[in-house]
């Protein structure tokens, strides 16, 4: 026995399955045996107390899981961070740790009442006590972190529990002496295990399997060279002993009914101490203020979702509710995050959907000179589709040309500071780039609760028979949106793929054209190949348009039409040359609607008009998208989200796709200017042309051709 080795048990008198606060309880109610119980704990305590001393606290009646002393708190030395449990169920064990602790004459801190913290359950020291490693996510909160740090005085390194079976950090994790560590990896998110492997030399980790990991192999007892764990297989138990361990195991089945075995039914006090040692917290906090319609809109849960799902943790510490419909609330949240890293993830994206600093914490944006054409700093700030403002010299600057995935430069110029969204090949040396993600703000319009209940995704296929009725009234919307657009001399510009000619659709966007409801066209090669093969053969596809057969040697169709356009050198002369009579490009060079067909590596050809360098048809796309007040988006997915990587928030983006991820994609930008229809192309546009022609005749249906 090692007298300087101490622990703390609880016998289980009243030891029960009482209620349900973790999954391993779900079904186990009143299921495990009294007397078992009791014979499993018993030969735990006579095992730890042949190497070790143990002390025992009085069990209490109504408090079944206080026989899970690992809860009770954090031992350092003479010094214990009592725990405050998440759940009511155990809050009551909290005074008789307390007693028992300060009996033993602990110094005893205390976590504020909302707090949660549960104890060594969900902190572990290194063995040699070199830091501590402190797990958030299910039962304690990342803000308890700095506490824990500063009382104890060291380092604390948080962990992000992710698998609720793995609710507490010693159920998943376990150091052992010579810095060895034995875990199962999926437990966690990929931060933290980044975080262990920078921490732990690959040769010091002994990874467990699901199969043990559920055994509880991971929620082991270490005294010296001793492990002590309710199971584990023949493979865990020789790559431990590889380490230099002895594996004693001892069955504990009836406390896994709890979510919990050998180390949760203990309390190490006597932890290593070094005298060499002093707090070090990585855990950063930030206040944020969010404006508008934060319930109804829901604004609210999308923030903490982030904030959450990013790895961090909030505090909403004021919110202000709007008392009338059209009123908007206001609230502050104090945001936790493990690392800086991980801060400013979620910060960016706090960022998009409208979250400022307070006034008073607001700063000037970090910048960073470019150092070489084409080559943004390290961390640059990468911009959104949403309007954004940026802080220089105490200044707000609305940054020009917004669109998402670019760096925001920042130039001096004779009419003073400049900010500008940049595509990372364009940023020249003498600018300067944001880094980080202070100093900056987006504009967002107040969404309302109107214009968030509005479906933003209409489906033929995924909502049964109702939905044809829905992408009729979509298609009521677009038409109505598409005549008064052109009718006060603004811009819509359509990207199209190859189906729209395959399935019907030509006609009818040759329509749109026709009648002024089109003011550019983007494309592929294709969309021109097919359209002129149908215009000059009558197939699409080598598919006879109008009996809806293929034609013998029509799969060659496209490339004699490619042959013909390239003798003439470009699609206006084809037209002009009576070579292409109908159309989609006819109407485009009839009707003088710019045009840009962009190059790709499927191309046949290609057609003389097809611009084969991609930076060039990027920036002819860019030249051709100012401006626009929609873009409609006609099945082609390289050619939509192209565009859509383009547009700035505020351009109307109506995306039709067969494919509802299409769809998704892009209708999925946080935007609500942007619908996305699952329907057939060939269908929309010609619901489409006969709802235009039902707005703009008032004797009904005018015939298309
Ligand atoms: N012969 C050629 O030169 C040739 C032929 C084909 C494609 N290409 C080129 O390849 C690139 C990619 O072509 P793309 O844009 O056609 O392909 P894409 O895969 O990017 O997009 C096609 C989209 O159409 C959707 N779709 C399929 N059937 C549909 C329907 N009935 N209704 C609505 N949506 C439907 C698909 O879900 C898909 O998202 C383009 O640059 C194109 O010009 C060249
Ligand atoms: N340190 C531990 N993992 N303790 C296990 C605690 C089990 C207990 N039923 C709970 O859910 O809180």
């Amino acid at each position: 026995m090692t007298e300087s080795i101490r622990f703390l048990m609880c016998s289980p008198d009243h030891y029960d399955v009482d209620y349900v606060i973790n999954p391993w309880m779900e079904g186990n109610i009143h299921k495990s045996s009294f007397d078992k119980a009791r014979e499993q704990w018993q030969n735990l305590y006579h095992l730890i107390k042949e190497h070790a001393i143990v002390d025992l606290v009085n069990p209490a009646k109504g408090w079944p899981d206080m026989v899970f002393t690992a809860n009770a708190g954090l031992v350092l030395d003479k010094t214990v961070v009592l725990s405050r449990f998440y759940h009511k169920e155990r809050q009551g064990e909290e005074p008789y740790f307390k007693t028992w602790f300060e009996g033993q004459g602990f110094t005893v801190h205390e976590l504020p009442k909302d707090l949660p913290f549960e104890g060594a359950g969900d902190a572990l020291f290194d063995r040699e006590g070199r830091y501590l490693w402190a797990g958030y996510g299910f039962r304690s909160e990342l803000d308890s972190h700095p506490l824990i740090a500063e009382w104890l005085d060291i380092e604390v390194l948080s962990l992000r529990l992710m698998d609720e079976r793995f609710y507490h950090l010693d159920t998943c994790f376990c150091p052992l002496k010579g810095g060895y560590l034995m875990y199962y990896p999926p437990a966690f998110d990929s931060y933290s295990n980044r975080l262990i492997e920078l921490r732990i030399p690959p040769e010091k980790l002994i990874i467990v399997e699901e199969p043990d990991a559920v055994n509880f192999a991971c929620n082991t007892v270490n005294v010296n060279q001793m492990v002590i764990m309710n199971k584990a297989s023949e493979n865990l138990k020789a790559r431990i002993e590889e380490a230099g361990f002895t594996v004693l195991e001892t069955p504990l089945t009836e406390f896994l009914k709890a979510g919990g075995a050998a180390k949760c039914l203990t309390l190490r006090v006597t932890e290593p101490v070094i005298v060499d040692r002093h707090a070090v917290v990585k855990v950063e906090s930030h206040t944020v203020l969010m404006e508008g319609h934060l319930l109804d809109a829901g604004l609210i849960n999308r923030a903490l979702d982030l904030v959450v799902e990013g790895g961090g943790s909030f505090k909403v510490l004021n919110f202000n509710l709007g008392e009338q419909r059209q009123s908007t609330s206001k609230a502050e949240i104090k945001i936790s995050a493990p690392s800086h890293e991980v801060m400013e993830e979620i910060i960016s994206q706090l960022i998009d959907i409208g979250v400022v600093s307070l006034e008073e914490d607001q700063r000037d944006a970090r910048l960073q000179p470019v150092e070489q054409d084409g080559v943004g700093p390290d961390d640059f700030y990468v911009s959104t589709i949403y309007p954004t403002e940026v802080r220089v010299n105490g200044q707000w600057l609305t940054v020009q040309h917004q669109r998402m995935d670019g760096a925001i430069a920042i130039s001096q110029t004779p009419n003073g500071l400049v900010a500008q969204c940049k595509i990372l090949r364009d940023l020249k040396v003498g600018e300067r780039v944001v880094v980080d993600v202070v100093g900056l703000r987006t504009i967002r319009k107040t969404e309302s609760r109107e214009a968030r209940n509005a479906p933003q995704e209409f489906s033929f296929m995924s909502s049964g028979v109702s939905s044809e009725r829905r992408v009729e009234l979509i298609v009521e919307q677009v038409a109505w949106e598409l005549r008064q657009i052109r009718d006060r001399g603004g811009k819509v510009v359509v990207t199209a793929g190859p189906v729209v000619i395959h399935t019907g659709g030509a006609q009818h966007l040759s329509h749109l054209i026709r009648q002024g409801y089109v003011q550019a066209l983007l494309g592929g090669n294709a969309i021109a190949v097919h359209d002129m093969e149908q215009s000059i053969m009558g197939t699409s596809l080598g598919m006879d348009m109008k009996q809806g057969i293929a034609v013998k040697g029509g799969h060659r169709h496209h490339l004699k039409v490619i042959n013909s356009v390239r003798r003439y050198g470009s699609i206006a002369a084809a037209v002009e040359n009576g070579l292409v009579k109908s159309g989609v490009m006819y109407e485009c060079v009839k009707n003088n609607i710019p045009f840009s067909l962009a190059g790709s590596i499927r191309d046949d050809g290609p057609l003389p008009d097809t611009q084969m360098d991609l930076i060039k048809a990027q920036e002819h796309y860019a030249e051709l998208l100012q401006g626009a007040d929609m873009i409609l988006m006609l099945s082609s997915m390289l050619h939509s989200i192209g565009v859509g990587n383009m547009t700035p928030s505020g351009v109307k983006m109506v995306c039709v796709d067969i494919n509802p991820a299409v769809v998704t994609k892009l209708s999925d930008r946080g935007s609500v200017e942007s619908i996305g229809v699952v329907t057939d192309v060939g269908l929309f546009l010609s619901l489409l042309v006969n709802q235009l022609d039902k707005l703009t005749s008032r004797y009904g249906v005018v015939q298309v051709g």
